[in-house]
């Protein structure tokens, strides 16, 4: 079993950084560039094991793809040209790989077996395969087309509206990617905006869609055209180091060319509810996406509600968070988040019992958690649940925690922070 031991810092932070690119929008501009006949480049490419499933697909598809680093160049010959790959697909931890790719691949005319790793077999799929089914999709499954893996008959689709009962923006992409190779137009209704990298970016690539509100529509029969960007810095791995400056007393970061697009910022939200310093400067866009500077000053926080809307902003920030929160004076209540159940491994059962068995007070909800604050951490052998974002937290808890903390199955960090333990190095310099 891989093992990893920390030690707690012994000063304050006084850091200036950037994050590796955002995951989400190096998974979408894979996934647009390879339907688009000719060569796309894209820079700042995230190249973690998630993304890199991405790009594996592709290429069994027959997609050209040269990686060097985290630079991409992406030659296809479009949608037509695509072929049916000659083994069975692996989406890995990926679920946005999966929710994705299942959407364009139920359109084309091909056939595709996909599996996924031991989490993602575990990961509902049925929130996808039912609308596509209402499209028209021939897709087999186990439990009926419930979990991975899934049999995909790729065949001609029909528009539809589709009122989701999830707040998911893998669901909402995969049905506007299928829509868009569709006959006929496709909307959908959201309850609440989850994340919009897939409106912002179709656009870039010369796909149209309409936005209004929590409804957006996609006329069908469009293929894009190829596309050069640049991938913004991941908010999502700025959170851990937006973290650590709010619980390590008298610390000072600058996170740099970070994207801040709003149905991603809630953390930022979040940290400013319960009293944070936090100063966020926009300085460009690139495409649709706004990206700037995030600076964090320590200062004493309190506890909060984090619920309602603004959960789908900040989902996978919850567990780093919850370990802010346990540093804050008073309570901290998170609710409305049960999607945390279904993620790489159950994360309000994982959050919970990661934070006591470090002598935090953590109370698990159904979808939630209450958080008792002004804990004094101990350090401890804690496992990431092979769930990066869980591996993440137990490693800036580390910072603060008396004694040795020891991280079993960090390797999972990988997924979507190569190079995290380096930059956390960087800290203690
Ligand atoms: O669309 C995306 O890129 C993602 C959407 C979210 O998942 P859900 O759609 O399941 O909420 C998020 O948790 C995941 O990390 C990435
Ligand atoms: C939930 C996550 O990703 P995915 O759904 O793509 O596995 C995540 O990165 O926290």
């Amino acid at each position: 079993m891989n093992e990893i031991t920390l030690s707690p810092l012994d000063h304050a932070i006084a850091a200036k950084m950037t994050v590796p690119g955002d995951k989400s929008i190096s998974h979408r501009a894979v996934i647009f560039s390879s339907l688009a006949k000719g060569t796309s480049h894209v820079s700042n490419f995230l190249a973690g094991e998630d993304c890199m499933r991405t790009i594996q697909v592709f290429r069994e598809l027959g997609v050209e793809i040269e990686q060097s680093s985290t630079e991409l160049v992406i030659k296809s010959e479009g949608i037509a040209s695509l072929k049916e790959a000659e083994r069975p697909v692996y989406f890995g931890n990926s679920g946005t790989t999966a929710r994705l790719v299942t959407g364009v691949l139920a359109a084309l005319p091909l056939f595709t077996t996909c599996y996924g790793d031991d989490s993602l077999a575990k990961r509902p799929m049925d929130r996808i395969v039912l609308p596509l089914q209402q499209m028209g999709a021939k897709i087999d499954g186990r439990c009926e087309g419930s979990y991975l893996p899934l049999a995909i008959h790729g065949t001609s689709l029909q528009g539809i509206t589709y009122d989701m009962p999830v707040k998911s923006a893998q669901v909402k992409s995969a049905i506007l990617l299928a829509g868009m190779l569709s006959s006929g137009e496709t909307t959908i209704i959201e309850q609440v905006k989850t994340r919009d990298h897939t409106e912002q970016m179709l656009p870039q690539f010369g796909v149209d869609l309409t936005v209004k509100d929590r409804k957006v529509t996609i006329q069908g029969g469009q293929e894009p055209v190829p596309a050069d960007l640049t991938v913004p810095g991941d908010i999502s791995s700025a959170a851990f180091f937006l973290a650590a400056a709010a619980i390590v007393p008298d610390s000072h970061i600058t996170i740099k060319d970070v994207g801040l697009n709003p149905t991603r910022t809630g953390l930022i939200k979040a940290l400013e509810m319960m009293g944070a310093d936090i100063l966020v400067k926009e300085t460009r866009r690139i495409g649709g996406e706004p990206v700037g500077n995030v600076e964090i000053k320590y200062k004493e926080l309190s506890g909060a509600h984090i619920e309602g809307e603004l959960i789908p902003s900040l989902i996978d920030e919850l567990p780093i968070l919850a370990l802010v929160a346990t540093q804050a004076n008073g309570k901290t209540i998170i609710g409305d988040a049960g999607e945390l159940r279904v993620k790489e491994t159950d994360r309000i059962a994982a959050v919970a019992q990661v934070l006591t068995s470090f002598g935090a007070e953590v109370e698990e909800k159904q979808d939630g958690l209450i958080i008792q604050g002004k804990s004094s951490l101990k350090g401890t052998v804690v496992d990431s649940y092979m769930d990066h974002r869980i591996g993440m937290m137990i490693a800036i808890a580390s910072l603060i925690a008396e004694g040795k903390t020891v991280l079993t199955n960090g390797q999972c960090i990988d997924i979507s922070y190569p190079g995290f333990f380096k930059d956390l190095e960087s800290l203690k310099k």
